[in-house]
């Protein structure tokens, strides 16, 4: 792929309500692109079957979370659902640093705090079809419980207020539709002449 000399790369920012299809979305998009660089957060929420320490997340304890937040490795960090996760700071501007576009998977707390430091960065907010179809994909997802489902379902209700703050809307139900607004999205990015 030609990149623009001297160019840094760009900050894609992916928010939405949990269950909305962020993660599905997104590996289906690196799969295709191996120029676009997905950051991996840290959390302090157990991993689930099927999950791998340093692929899907870092896996870190509270403490070690906060010894983290206290050197300020952090671009941002949250507690989210009951939970603390954080962006590392050091692979972001590295791969920002050499032209490269790094793509991170916040919610939308964090998505806030990266604005204030990025406000260049590109905004983009995933909505599902509906709050029922939400519902239903996070039970369908089968790694939550009720509790946690109703967490997730309340403060979806809030979270999608925040959609006004975001550069692009994207609504996830076709999801090949999703994908390739997604795609367009960044490549029109790329061909920006001014940011
Ligand atoms: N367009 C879609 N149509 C139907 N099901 C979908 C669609 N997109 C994703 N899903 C399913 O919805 C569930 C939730 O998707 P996913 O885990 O990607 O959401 P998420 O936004 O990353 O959630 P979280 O924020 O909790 O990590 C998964 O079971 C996934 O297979
Ligand atoms: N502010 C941040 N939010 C993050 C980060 N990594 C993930 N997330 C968001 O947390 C929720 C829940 O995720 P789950 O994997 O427990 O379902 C979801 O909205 C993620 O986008 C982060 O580094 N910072």
């Amino acid at each position: 792929m030609l990149k623009q000399q001297d160019k840094r790369g760009n900050l894609i920012i992916l928010s939405g309500p949990s269950g909305v299809g962020k993660g599905t979305i997104l590996s289906a998009l690196m799969d295709n692109y191996d120029d676009i660089h997905y950051s991996i957060s840290a959390t302090t929420r157990e991993a689930r079957v099927g999950e791998e320490d340093g692929e899907d997340y870092y896996f870190i304890s509270e403490d070690k979370f906060e010894s983290l937040v206290e050197k300020d490795d952090f671009l941002e960090w949250a507690q989210v659902h009951n939970n603390y996760y954080g962006t590392p700071k050091k692979y972001v501007e590295e791969n920002l640093n050499q032209g490269e576009d790094v793509i991170l998977e916040i919610d939308i707390q964090g998505a806030q705090q990266i604005k204030e430091k990025f406000p260049q960065g590109v905004f983009i907010f995933l909505l599902p079809p509906s709050l029922e179809e939400l519902k239903s994909r996070i039970h369908h997802r089968g790694t939550e419980t009720e509790d946690a489902i109703q967490t997730r379902m309340k403060n979806a209700k809030k979270e999608m207020n925040k959609v006004e703050d975001y550069d692009y809307a994207v609504v996830n139900d076709e999801i090949e539709e999703a994908i390739n607004k997604l795609e367009a999205i960044i490549i029109a990015e790329r061909c920006k002449v001014k940011s």
